[in-house]
């Protein structure tokens, strides 16, 4: 399928970041059929929630392993072989190369794909800046997404302030999916590279990542569905 063909539903991840597997599945009852991907992320994935994602994989859901794995290569290696097990769709490491490179041996053959994470949507450019790195945000996201694909690395998770960019340096090859994502009036939390749904498609993203907006809503179904409505329209 090409990310053009991707349905406006089938583009939004709910990230699951909730303290159980108990508070998952009552969060995936409320949701129904109005969310078809769903995110795994440490917190979940440290209370028991790997088995959830084959578990999901059987209800026809697809998963995000949000692992941001990032260690020497053999290791990477080793881990991305066992995910692949698992039934996720996306699994995450750090863009350093050693690390993609051992994630893209790992990965194999396997329908298992590897998203490298650029620069995280928490950081601006201070915060870089504090961590030791000479470059900006976009430059820095610029520079990894060009390393990931010469590695053959399969995707990118960027802001999506840097879609534009990054849509011109790999094309189409690669999807482009994007946390840092709030609607209109929510809070932004911890993230500092935000941007509303529709604005995020209308920028070239593939998918959007959503966590407390909809987790912590009083109705998260409506606000799924909302989203939803956003993506269609941005998509014409
Ligand atoms: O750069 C990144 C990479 C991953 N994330 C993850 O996405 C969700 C976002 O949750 P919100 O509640 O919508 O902020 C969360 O699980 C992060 O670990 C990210 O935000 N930024």
């Amino acid at each position: 399928m090409t990310p053009a063909e991707i349905a406006p539903k089938d583009r939004l991840i709910v990230a699951l970041d909730l303290p159980s597997v108990d508070a998952a599945e009552a969060m995936i009852a409320r949701l129904g059929d109005s969310v078809t991907f769903y995110k795994i992320g440490y917190q979940l994935a440290y209370a028991g929630g790997l088995p959830l994602i084959g578990k999901l994989a059987d209800r026809g859901k697809k998963v995000f392993a949000d692992l941001k794995m990032h260690d020497i290569g053999n290791t990477v290696t080793r881990g991305v072989e066992s995910v692949a097990k698992l039934g996720a769709t996306f699994v995450t490491v750090h863009a350093y190369p050693q690390t993609m490179k051992g994630a893209v041996e790992g990965r194999g053959s396997a329908s298992l794909k590897i998203l490298a994470v650029t620069v995280l949507t928490s950081y601006n450019d201070d915060d870089l800046h504090a961590a030791g790195y000479r470059l900006s945000v976009s430059e820095l996201v610029e520079a990894r997404a060009q390393q990931a694909q010469v590695l053959g690395v399969d995707g990118l998770v960027s802001s999506p302030e840097e879609v534009g960019a990054l849509r011109r340096i790999v094309g189409h090859q690669m999807s482009l999916v994007t946390p840092g994502i709030r609607p209109a009036g929510a809070a932004s939390g911890d993230q500092k590279r935000i941007m509303t749904p529709g604005r995020a498609i209308t920028a070239g993203a593939d998918y959007l990542v959503v966590g407390r907006p909809v987790v912590e809503a009083a109705d998260p179904k409506a606000v799924a569905e909302a989203i939803h409505s956003e993506i269609a329209q941005a998509l014409g």
